[in-house]
């Protein structure tokens, strides 16, 4: 997504670091992301991108450092890579959890509008298929209007033609709320064709961040997700 008014940042992380008992997982980490940018987190398995975002998210607490939001803090939402929806639920319930307030309900339509499962909406979680499972859980995390949107791989369970769909449902969906959007994924072309930032985590910091293909131009997108797959894999990578 490429914003066109000056970028201001939304929130900025100093030093962080996170220890699990003696366990160092993130160290120094610093990080500013921008209003409207769509950030990509890689890096290898274990090396501290999910444990970033549920600091961000205020799922957990910081060891050290501090993290910041210069104008208010931002209502947040985090997709998850399981749907998490209630089973005994309906589409339309799971995302309304019930209540029959008209501007809810009035939402709600809106968003299964916009995930295409209009049709959908008094369907149970089992009836449907994987993603459309994660595409109620998109539509549930857009009901509170998040100004900051968390996705911890929340297409790694789908199969590749879906997967692509979905990247361009919530590529599209991001643009059109306006979301700043930070996503977990283990996929360097994803992250290529996806992100307008992607940063590397490794050894417990953010090593690189690589700056995302003009996406006009689909062929760059391979060449940015081999540099990305170069950034995670070189023993010899710096600080950023
Ligand atoms: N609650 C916890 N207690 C102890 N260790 C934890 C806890 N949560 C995460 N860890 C450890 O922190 C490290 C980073 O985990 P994290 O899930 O953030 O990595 P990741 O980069 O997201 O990995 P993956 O790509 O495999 O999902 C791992 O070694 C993990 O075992």
């Amino acid at each position: 997504m490429t914003t066109t008014t000056a970028a201001q940042p939304l929130l900025t992380i100093n030093d962080l670091g996170k220890q699990y008992g003696p366990k160092v997982v993130l160290r120094d980490v610093n990080l500013t992301i921008q209003q409207g940018e769509f950030v990509a987190l890689v890096g290898m398995s274990g090396g501290g991108k999910s444990t970033l975002l549920r600091l961000i998210a205020g799922l957990e607490k910081m060891s050290t450092g501090t993290l910041t939001y210069p104008d208010v803090a931002p209502v947040i939402r985090v997709m998850f890579q399981d749907d998490r929806l209630l089973p005994w639920m309906t589409v339309r319930q799971n995302i309304t959890f019930k209540r029959n307030d008209a501007a809810l309900q009035a939402r709600s339509q809106k968003m299964l509008a916009r995930v295409g499962l209009e049709k959908w909406a008094d369907q149970y979680p089992a009836q449907l298929s994987g993603g459309q499972k994660q595409r109620v859980a998109l539509a549930r995390a857009l009901m509170a209007k998040p100004q900051l949107l968390l996705l911890d791989e929340p297409l790694g369970a789908l199969d590749a033609l879906t997967r692509r769909k979905m990247q361009d449902l919530i590529l599209q969906v991001c643009q059109e709320e306006q979301l700043t959007t930070i996503l977990v994924t283990h996929d360097v072309e994803e992250a290529a064709r996806m992100a307008d930032r992607t940063i590397v985590i490794k050894d417990g910091t953010n090593r690189y961040a690589e700056k995302g293909p003009d996406k006009d131009d689909p062929a760059a997108v391979g060449v940015v997700a081999d540099q990305i797959l170069h950034d995670i894999i070189d023993p010899e990578g710096g600080p950023a």
